[in-house]
């Protein structure tokens, strides 16, 4: 599969950074926010960030954060992208990327063909759409759960926007993921974890190797 960018996200240690470049993947996400496993202090993104090559896309994975923890966020680390992953309405995504002067990718949760419609709505306002598993109701985390949603509902959509598809890929499921949907862009965190939180460089390796 030609042509398909590997998001690896929640990357913690110089060893995840290693790892992710030795894959080969196109991006490499930050998480921000403390009830996450993956969450990093800005001082541990800042130097990740310093550790990335060029061509590496550095993106700082937030919820629903206000403009305070963004500026602590944008005045630390070097980015190339935001990750929006919360209830951020269409206006607020507008704002964020007016504020900042950086693409912004919003993600939204899918669990029936119900959801579809939002995809469309933010894909007037974000730069990119990240099309993930809705969590269950109650969850603590709203990604990152390892959850898949039926990718049959993405077959023959087209939105105005690049999107990348999220939630529950592992090595083993990626490729059987792209060949259905056709998404040219892929994320994953916890599939290619030892332990939630910990990420595992043969994992991110066979994923990358699978989803091109
Ligand atoms: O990874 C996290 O801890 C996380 C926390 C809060 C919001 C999103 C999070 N991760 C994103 O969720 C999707 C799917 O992850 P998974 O592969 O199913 O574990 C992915 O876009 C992550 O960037």
């Amino acid at each position: 599969m030609a042509d398909v960018r590997v998001k690896i996200c929640g990357l913690r240690s110089a060893a995840d950074m290693a790892a992710v470049v030795a894959a080969g993947a196109g991006y490499a996400g930050f998480v921000f926010f403390p009830k996450s496993p993956r969450n990093l202090t800005l001082e541990q993104a800042r130097l990740l960030a310093f550790a990335a090559p060029p061509g590496l896309a550095k993106v700082a994975l937030t919820v629903g954060a206000d403009d305070a923890t963004l500026d602590a966020i944008i005045d630390a680390v070097p980015l190339d992208m935001l990750q929006l992953h919360g209830q951020e309405t269409p206006e607020r995504v507008a704002e964020i990327r007016e504020r900042y002067g950086l693409p912004v990718m919003k993600a939204i949760g899918v669990a029936d063909e119900g959801d579809l419609a939002m995809l469309t709505e933010y894909s007037l306002v974000a730069d990119q759409i990240l099309i993930d598993a809705k969590p269950p109701k109650g969850a603590d985390l709203p990604g990152g759960n390892g959850l898949s949603f039926d990718w049959r509902l993405l077959v023959g959509r087209k939105w105005l926007r690049p999107w990348m598809l999220a939630g529950g890929l592992t090595p083993e499921n990626v490729a059987e993921a792209i060949r259905l949907t056709g998404a040219r862009q892929v994320d994953v965190s916890s599939g290619v974890e030892s332990a939630p939180g910990l990420k595992d460089a043969a994992k991110m390796e066979k994923f990358v190797r699978a989803a091109t």
